[in-house]
């Protein structure tokens, strides 16, 4: 997507051919900064002080940090270090682990001197990739937005909302639940999105906003606790969110606050709808409540706030009483009985096993046979 007119990726390869460039998201809106990495632990910095985040973009960033970690030693051991460094990172995305079993299978049986050019391969097709399933998933949800559409009287908008960003910053390009509106918006269909700020770190107000807003699409960032309001009001149309895993049976792992925003969504009949690519679903966990490791991060990210000054300074202030307890849990689980659909890359699946497995019968069994392998 663009940045200031420019079309531009979360992560791509710089002109020397082997270092990588992000965007340092924890600059942003304020800022547009840029990384390069060198070395797999610059990637694992990268992903666990969420300079990059998001699910399917930490998963590639953590791609490349294994092609860097080859580069500077492709023996085995090495390779074993850079998988257990890079996937200790952060704990609840299962991209992490998909993309880094991914590069494991695509080198480690391969000589030292082709390693280093298999993962730098491997890094690009898993980019790649997701922009490709990401347009997929934006197609299919379009469907979903131009029916709403088409139940509007010409003067009135399709409203969605969103929480924390799925969007091309959480993803190689397009993002998740921002492809269908992205794909709405340039077909015309007058769609404004309603953006949860995202306590504590505020990647809704600070990135899903900025990118909505440098692609021109109407939105409006609102608290986290406003959706409630917003839909007993009739003002929310469908709520499209993002996720973190997906179990077999379809419960919805994601930033945390997503699940009371589906319990408002269910109590005002609004239907809430969760975009994801097939790296996500992890067919080796059944119940999300009990079985996904929900990230803790520090207490900082709650008892403090970073904004830009009047005069351009960017400042971090305490705003809670020094010695008062903060927890600070990074997810939570929505039920697949909360869920209306899943915006897949091979359409919208029922957040069912049955579903789930018909859609995407050959990364169940590929994803269960791995697992038993370990
Ligand atoms: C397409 S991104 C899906 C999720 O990763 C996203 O909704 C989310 O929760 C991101 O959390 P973050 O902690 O910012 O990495």
């Amino acid at each position: 997507m663009k940045i200031n007119g420019k079309a531009t990726r979360s992560i791509w390869l710089e002109p020397d051919g082997w270092s990588v460039g992000i965007l340092d998201q924890t600059q942003l809106p304020h800022r547009v900064g840029f990384l390069r990495l060198t070395t797999c632990a610059d990637a694992a910095h990268a992903i666990s002080s969420m300079q990059t985040r998001g699910a399917p973009l930490i998963g590639a960033v953590a791609a490349y940090g294994v092609a860097l970690a080859l580069r500077d030693d492709a023996s085995d051991e090495n390779l074993e270090r850079a998988y257990a460094l890079l996937l200790a990172t952060r704990p609840t995305a299962i991209n992490l682990k998909w993309a880094l079993d991914e590069m494991m299978a695509a080198v480690r049986n391969r000589p030292r001197e082709e390693r280093v050019a298999v993962a730098y391969q491997r890094a690009k097709e898993i980019c790649d990739e997701d922009v490709s399933i990401n347009e997929a998933i934006g197609r299919n949800g379009l469907t979903i937005i131009e029916e709403i559409a088409a139940r509007k009287k010409p003067d009135e908008r399709v409203n969605v909302l969103t929480h924390c960003n799925a969007g091309w910053l959480a993803t190689v390009d397009w993002g998740t639940a921002t492809a269908p509106i992205y794909m709405a918006h340039d077909k015309g269909i007058a769609i404004h999105v309603w953006v949860d700020e995202t306590r504590p770190r505020n990647q809704g107000a600070s990135l899903t906003a900025f990118e909505l807003g440098q692609h021109g699409v109407p939105h409006t960032v609102i608290p986290d606790n406003t959706g409630g309001h917003l839909m007993q009001h009739g003002l929310v149309d469908m709520a499209i969110v993002g996720t973190d895993r997906v179990t077999a049976k379809g419960d919805v792992c994601n930033k945390i606050g997503t699940y009371l925003k589906a319990l408002a969504a269910k109590d005002n009949n609004v239907p809430f709808y969760v975009a994801l690519p097939s790296p996500t679903i992890d067919f080796t966990v059944d119940d999300g409540v009990a079985e996904i490791p929900i990230e803790q991060r520090s207490a900082e990210e709650v008892a403090t706030i970073t904004g830009r000054t009047k005069d351009g300074r960017t400042e971090t202030v305490t705003i809670v009483p020094e010695g008062s307890g903060v927890a600070n849990y990074g997810f939570d689980v929505t039920p697949a009985r909360l869920v209306t659909g899943l915006i897949t890359e091979r359409g919208i699946v029922a957040p069912s096993r049955d579903a789930l497995e018909r859609a995407f019968a050959d990364h169940a069994s590929r994803r269960r046979s791995s697992e038993a392998a370990e």
